[in-house]
């Protein structure tokens, strides 16, 4: 099952949003994608995905043009957790899960017991089997987006795509899941803000500015001082392990001059 972004090129009302991005997701590992807000990573995965067309270039799932694939076929292949997805609708915690198989049910395949237990299961790995009888307006944004993991779960689709996944939650629950998902036989491609996250959980990162892959590597590759400078305008000093691991410390930016003023002037 394999996944390429071709010189894709997306632009809304002649504004470039993403220009030829080119990007071969391999098979079973961890893809993350990092870089400024606005640099285009959230477009990218909706392209990925199959939910926005690019108006040149392709995007590929085993060599055969996305859309071409029809709607059920790729949902079967692709799960889809987006940044913002919300849902209006009256539904319980295990109903939002169960929303998952919807691309494995028709009128010759009807809800069965296996779906009962994938469900089970999902609802499980994401620590919210306590919380399956819930309604999804009294939840948590943490306890939701765990919910929105558990419905790609229940998915079972080889490829998981997430946009900002660790959103709302709470430190113990993003590495949690990030780990979960790590340990998965899927294919995952990831839009990350924190750089150890990424560093300690993707097998390769792609750095997005300005609408372009500017850099796309293993994290130790990637990670370096001098790109986090010029992508971020941050800076920083990254550790290194002597298993190829990299850790990111920030360094505290100088005052802006202007604070200096400001506190000379309260003297
Ligand atoms: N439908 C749209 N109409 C107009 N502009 C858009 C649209 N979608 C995205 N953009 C613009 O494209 C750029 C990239 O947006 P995108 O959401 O892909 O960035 P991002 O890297 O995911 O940002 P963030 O880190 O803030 O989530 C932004 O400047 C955004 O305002």
């Amino acid at each position: 099952m394999t996944l390429a972004a071709n010189g894709i090129y997306w632009s809304v009302g002649g504004a470039a949003i993403l220009s030829d991005v080119s990007l071969d997701v391999r098979p079973g590992e961890f893809l993350g994608i990092i870089g400024p807000n606005g640099s285009g990573k959230t477009s990218l995965m909706a392209l990925l995905a199959g939910i926005r067309k690019p108006q040149r270039g392709e995007v590929m799932l085993d060599d055969k043009p996305l859309l071409a694939h029809g709607r059920q076929a790729i949902a079967r292949r692709i799960a889809f957790v987006e940044q913002q997805a919300e849902t209006t609708e009256r539904i319980t915690a295990r109903q939002a899960v169960e929303l998952g198989r919807t691309p494995h049910l028709g009128a010759l395949t009807p809800w069965s017991k296996a779906d009962d237990a994938v469900v089970d299961r999902a609802l499980e790995e994401v620590d919210m089997t306590h919380f399956a009888g819930r309604l999804w307006h009294t939840l948590s944004g943490g306890e939701r987006q765990r919910l929105h993991i558990g419905r790609a779960l229940a998915q079972q689709s080889p490829i998981l795509l997430l946009d900002e996944p660790t959103n709302h939650l709470d430190i113990g629950h993003q590495i949690g899941l990030l780990q979960l998902v790590r340990e998965q036989e899927l294919t995952v491609v990831a839009a990350l803000h924190d750089l150890n996250h990424a560093a300690m959980f993707c097998d390769r990162i792609a750095v997005m500015q300005g609408g372009h892959i500017v850099a796309l590597g293993t994290p130790a590759k990637v990670l370096e001082p001098q790109r986090l400078a010029d992508v971020f305008g941050i800076t920083v000093d990254v550790e290194r392990d002597s298993a190829g691991g990299c850790f990111i410390r920030y360094r505290r930016p100088d005052p802006r001059p202007a604070k200096l003023k400001l506190v000379a002037e309260a003297r």
